[in-house]
């Protein structure tokens, strides 16, 4: 079935006139080292357009002067091991965690991920938080119990599940076999849950062909999971919004521009 807005307008999260930014949810990023540090920028100002109340870059103090100095609205916490990390996660006002791009194929990543999910937070997980699984995939499947977003491309997939060969098959088989939600990234992008639904977001302008734009989907997934939208809601409606986001900016796109044009896409749902 092709994703299309009436799927899942109702569950998309709806400003209250009385709420406060903490009724709006708390996004952390997990921020790539010093040299590294676009991908998850992008990541976290599009949790921020979407709507998340507060938005966080976790990084290491090495690379903590970048994001400060590069970053407003969106905040910084400086983490130095997994232990910081691990109480970062014990804050229960944090609401969705999104892991990965530009982090590094690195033990620290992969410790990060791990606390995370076994903190229970809603986590989108992409790039680098994939491919870190990818010599044992059922290190990380084995800790999936809370609602978990995977966004792999093609190569990542096949890091972990194997050779794409039916992309609506390969998509619904890793759901199942991960316990997450699968959104498979391309032209035509699968997203796949555990319990059988299955969507295609189709005809995405191909100007997303272009770095950082995944970065931006994770964020926007992010940003809609920790205002508390069901994961498979969440990755369906940052599929179809960073598609629309792309055709309402027309030529010319780079990723910053997803999220600027978040706001018109927005308008034309009615929120
Ligand atoms: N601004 C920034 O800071 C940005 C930072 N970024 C960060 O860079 C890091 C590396 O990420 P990455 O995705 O570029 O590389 P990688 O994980 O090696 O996989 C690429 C290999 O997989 C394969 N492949 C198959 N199908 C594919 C497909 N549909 N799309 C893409 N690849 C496909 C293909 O192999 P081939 O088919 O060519 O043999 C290809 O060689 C990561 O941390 C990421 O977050 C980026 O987000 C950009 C913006
Ligand atoms: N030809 C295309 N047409 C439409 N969308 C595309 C096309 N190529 C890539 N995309 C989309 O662009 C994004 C690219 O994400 P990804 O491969 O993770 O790139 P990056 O790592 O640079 O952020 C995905 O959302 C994917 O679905």
């Amino acid at each position: 079935m092709d994703n299309i807005p009436n799927l899942w307008l109702k569950a998309l999260p709806a400003l209250k006139s009385d709420g406060s930014k903490y009724n709006r949810g708390h996004c952390v990023v997990l921020g790539g080292p010093v040299a590294s540090t676009g991908a998850a920028r992008l990541s976290a100002r599009a949790a921020l357009r979407i709507g998340a109340g507060l938005v966080s870059v976790a990084c290491d103090p090495s690379s903590l002067i970048v994001y400060a100095t590069a970053l407003q609205a969106v905040m910084t916490k400086p983490v130095k091991d997994e232990a910081a990390f691990a109480e970062l996660m014990a804050d229960r006002r944090i609401t969705a965690v999104l892991l990965g791009p530009a982090a590094g194929i690195t033990a620290r990543t992969k410790a990060f991920v791990l606390t995370a999910l076994r903190a229970g937070k809603a986590c989108v997980l992409d790039a680098d938080a994939l491919t870190v699984f990818q010599d044992q995939p059922t290190e990380l499947f084995d800790v999936i119990r809370s609602p978990v977003l995977l966004t792999p491309h093609e190569g990542e997939f096949s890091r972990l599940f194997g050779k794409v060969t039916d992309r609506e098959g390969d998509a619904l088989r890793a759901a199942q076999q991960s316990g997450a939600v699968v959104l498979l990234k391309g032209a035509d992008t699968v997203i796949a849950a555990p319990d059988g639904r299955i969507l295609i977001n189709r005809a995405a302008p191909p100007t997303l062909a272009t770095a950082g734009s995944g970065d931006v989907l994770a964020g926007f997934a992010g940003g809609l999971m920790a205002q508390g939208m069901d994961v498979f809601d969440a990755a369906c409606a940052a599929a179809w919004i960073h598609a629309e986001a792309a055709r309402v900016f027309g030529p010319g796109l780079i990723s910053e521009d997803l999220s600027e044009a978040v706001p018109q896409v927005l308008r034309h749902l009615g929120r």
